[in-house]
């Protein structure tokens, strides 16, 4: 049985002062029933795992470099994040793609190094607008897929988020067929390539544009094991509702 995830990924927003927000989702749910993510900007990720410790709230990066260490300037190293108490990292983002040149080969490299300094390895796959319109959605994921996971992926290290481009940040979502459509043809593929053991127990997150008011008909779609949520993941009040959403799932399935 897969453990369900609920993540927000915080982009380029917030200062010292929003680490409030975080403190208001670490008293509101303990984790017993779903596994729960921030992810930060670099900047916050020190004081969040301090202020998360002691809870059931993980902390993590929204990228790394493919190296260890060495002269990168302005990168960040998977084992400096661990360093600092991230214990995952958003990899492949589609902003990371588009806004920094990402080919799924570097996303391959950065969740191997993610794995070598044993962080949980979030890699983002979906498809433009274009191709969801040309019919090449399926196409698109399964290239993505395999160039993006690397051979060291397990259910332990490796959830795989689902994300059209399209549906990020725009309120547009997919109907829940078509997030099914996707999702069964990722399990599908992570089965072939790694055996069902592996293959069923990795998770895959939906994420664009969840919100309180959609994540209850998302959270009962098939292969559906939670959600990478950004605007919404930014308030407590936003975010504890679908936490909530994640939740009763859990306890109906
Ligand atoms: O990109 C996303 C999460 O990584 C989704 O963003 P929104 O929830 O703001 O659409």
């Amino acid at each position: 049985m897969r453990r369900k995830l609920a993540a927000g990924n915080w982009k380029m927003n917030g200062t010292r002062a929003d680490l409030a927000e975080l403190e208001a989702l670490c008293t509101a749910h303990d984790g017993a029933d779903v596994d729960l993510l921030i992810c930060p900007p670099f900047t916050l990720i020190t004081a969040a795992a301090q202020l998360c410790d002691g809870h059931d709230m993980r902390i993590g990066g929204q990228d790394c470099h493919m190296a260890a260490s060495g002269a990168h300037t302005g990168d960040i190293s998977a084992e400096m994040l661990k360093d600092a108490g991230a214990s995952a990292v958003i990899l492949g983002h589609s902003e990371r793609r588009a806004d920094h040149a990402e080919t799924s080969d570097i996303v391959r490299a950065k969740a191997r190094a993610a794995h070598d300094a044993g962080l949980l390895a979030i890699i983002c796959v979906g498809e433009s607008l274009s191709k969801r319109e040309a019919q090449n959605t399926l196409d698109i994921i399964g290239g993505q897929l395999s160039s993006s996971i690397p051979d060291s992926a397990t259910g332990e290290n490796t959830v795989v988020a689902y994300e059209p481009c399209w549906a990020i940040g725009t309120g547009l979502t997919p109907t829940p067929d078509q997030i099914g459509d996707v999702h069964d043809f990722i399990r599908t593929r992570l089965e072939k390539r790694f055996g069902a053991g592996i293959g069923r127990s990795v998770r895959l997150l939906y994420g664009g544009s969840v919100k309180a008011g959609n994540a209850a008909e998302i959270f009962a779609v098939s292969n559906v094991d939670g959600a990478l949520v950004g605007g919404a993941s930014l308030k407590a009040d936003d975010f504890s509702p679908i936490i909530k959403a994640l939740e009763a799932e859990a306890h109906a399935s």
